[in-house]
């Protein structure tokens, strides 16, 4: 229920600013309505009036009296009823289309512009196959049901309202009698719904899973075939099917049974006005005509009666679909966003230095991570960060740009917390070269250029030549018009880091951090990448976190954290005369090199 109750939250926050096209729509759908329900008055009127042509026909004292003129009148008005509410339906799903199409549009942008404003959790916390499905089957089961339900659940409810007022107004105790049957059909159709619900549930779920680990097996397919795990791949690949498999037929079972089952209750339902129909026409007051009238008056709203439950019946399915599409998108919505100070100032130039000031943090609450971290870098300096995997070197660079908050302490640059400036201007200043490199569809110009799309070909050839990538470029057939798409796995990893620092000098930030790459590259790559970002260092405020000690050996200052807390800092020879963790692992890690 309070499914339903969010999802109608949802659509009511998209559809809202398309009222006038509704009230248009409630418009001609109430007047199609109104031909539909007077329409069977006036078949009444028709079978009332050639019944009294022709006994006046048939007896030859009043033949001179019969005329079908009448007849004829209420004919046409009858077929104007039916043209009336097809055209009218016609412009209703016209313009119904045309809301639905731009409410889906809104909803597509608003979720990802939502997208860039949600913090770095969000992403950290879900897998990429769950944030896509949310883009692409929860926006087209909403899609899907707005298009092809949104004018059937209008016309459903005006149609039963309409019916009901006119059946009342025709004769109260026929009305009774066709709507006898009501209380068994909604018993027979709230079982079987919440049956079908669940099972549409269940199957969201096991639809959910089954991409989730065909989104796994895609990424880690290398993994798979080096350790020849395809059959185990398939295997796993067939139970979920097989889970997707049966509780889609129970769910369609579920739902398919519901319309031949308001199909019966729609007959039984005619057989009853039938029999009480022609009961009280034979036992009443009325003419043979006026009796005969009534009853296919009343079949007609019999048979019509159950219409509009049948409707809503055989989109159940689909409306499901939709509720919980809403549900999963809504959930987007509700994110946290990225907090940016309301008057948050520039991030000015580094004058003396950026302070770690006894941070502590945690991800997730009650599991701290960092328990009281600093660390002092000078206007120039190149600080390294070293230590064990896990010991939270990748989260104090997480903190520095604010893909995360601190909970303690604070980060300051040259006194003022990096909360109080703008978080754009913090981020254009704050430039980092990721381990994983990631290139954008365009051209190789086109990513170096990520940060500034304004640059001109001098700075990016500039930026290219100082990351030591210019000379590749130019070897290739298209050099910096080469398209980056799809084939972009034709750069080696050691190229694309190449291409990442080409881009993160180009910005040219105050602050940089550098997440050394562990990828594997050759040894020239590795002392090209080195190089580039001796460059990219110069003269700069940096940190770096180093998985390879040789490379920050002339570092300013090396900060080893371990479990969450400094334990030593200083430089190469210091921390070498120290002889702690950090000479233990430097002498370590000089065996293998
Ligand atoms: N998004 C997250 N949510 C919850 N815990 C996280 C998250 N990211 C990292 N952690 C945890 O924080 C701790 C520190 O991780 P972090 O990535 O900072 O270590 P690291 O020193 O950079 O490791 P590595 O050298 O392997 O890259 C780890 O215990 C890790 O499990």
């Amino acid at each position: 229920m309070s499914d339903l109750r969010n999802a109608g939250k949802y659509y009511w926050h998209y559809l809202k600013r398309y009222w006038r096209g509704f009230i248009v729509s409630m418009v001609l759908i109430a007047f199609s309505t109104w031909c539909i329900v007077v329409a069977p008055t006036y078949l009444g009127r028709a079978v009332e009036q050639l019944t009294t042509y022709l006994q006046q026909w048939s007896a030859p004292a009043t033949r001179g009296q019969a005329s079908l003129t009448p007849f004829n009148h209420t004919l046409i008005i009858y077929i104007l009823l039916y043209v009336g509410d097809a055209s009218t339906i016609f412009i209703s799903s016209l313009i119904l289309a045309r809301v639905t199409a731009h409410s889906t549009g809104t909803m597509r942008v608003g979720l990802f512009r939502k997208l860039q404003r949600m913090k770095v959790q969000y992403f950290d916390t879900h897998s990429d196959g769950d944030v896509l499905a949310r883009f692409t089957s929860d926006l087209d089961n909403i899609f899907n049901a707005m298009n092809q339900a949104l004018l059937e659940i209008l016309l459903a409810v005006a149609q039963f309202v309409g019916l009901l007022i006119v059946m009342f107004n025709q004769n109260a105790t026929m009305a009774w009698v066709t709507m006898a049957s009501t209380p068994l059909a909604l018993l027979i159709a709230a079982l079987v719904m919440r049956k079908a619900g669940v099972a549409v549930n269940q199957q969201q779920d096991d639809i959910g899973k089954l991409n989730g680990y065909i989104n796994e097996q895609i990424t880690g397919q290398k993994v798979l075939i080096t350790n020849g795990l395809q059959q185990d791949s398939l295997k796993g690949f067939a139970g979920y099917n097989a889970k997707v498999r049966q509780s889609a037929l129970t769910g369609q079972i579920w739902s398919g049974i519901l319309n031949p089952l308001m199909q019966g209750m729609s007959l039984l339902n005619t057989a009853i006005v039938i029999f009480f129909g022609s009961w009280f026409a034979l036992n009443g007051s009325l003419s043979t005509g006026a009796a005969l009238a009534l009853v296919v008056v009343f079949v007609n709203y019999a048979q019509q009666y159950y219409q509009p439950i049948m409707s809503l019946t055989s989109l159940y399915s689909m409306i499901q679909l939709a509720i919980t599409g809403a549900r999963r998108v809504d959930e987007v919505r509700n994110q946290p966003e990225e907090t940016n100070p309301a008057q948050g100032h520039e991030m000015p130039a580094i004058q003396n230095g950026l302070k770690i000031d006894d941070v502590h943090f945690s991800y997730l609450p009650g599991k701290e991570i960092l328990h009281g971290v600093s660390i002092d870098v000078h206007r120039g300096e190149m600080v390294a960060l070293v230590g064990p995997t896990g010991s939270g070197k990748t989260t104090v660079m997480n903190l520095m740009n604010r893909f995360y908050d601190v909970d303690q302490g604070a980060i300051t640059l040259d006194g003022t917390d990096i909360r109080q400036f703008d978080l754009q201007s913090l981020r254009a200043n704050v430039g980092i070269v990721l381990q994983e490199p990631q290139l954008f569809t365009g051209t190789i110009a086109d990513n170096i250029r990520y940060g500034d799309p304004q640059a001109g070909m001098d700075r990016v050839i500039d930026a290219a030549k100082q990351a030591n990538i210019h000379d590749f470029i130019t070897s290739l057939p298209a050099g910096y018009d080469t398209r980056v798409s799809d084939e972009q796995s034709v750069f080696s990893a050691g190229q694309k880091q190449l291409m990442s620092i080409a881009r993160t000098i180009l910005t040219n930030p105050r602050l940089l951090i550098l997440d050394e790459a562990t990828s594997n590259v050759d040894t020239v790559t590795e002392a090209r990448i080195q190089a580039a970002m001796d460059n990219v260092i110069q003269g700069r405020t940096s940190f770096v976190i180093a998985h390879r000690l040789k490379t920050i050996l002339n570092a300013d200052k090396i900060v080893v954290l371990r479990n969450g807390q400094v334990i030593e800092q200083g430089n190469h020879q210091a921390l070498l005369a120290e002889d702690g963790f950090y000479a233990e692992l430097y002498r370590n890690q000089m065996v293998f090199d």
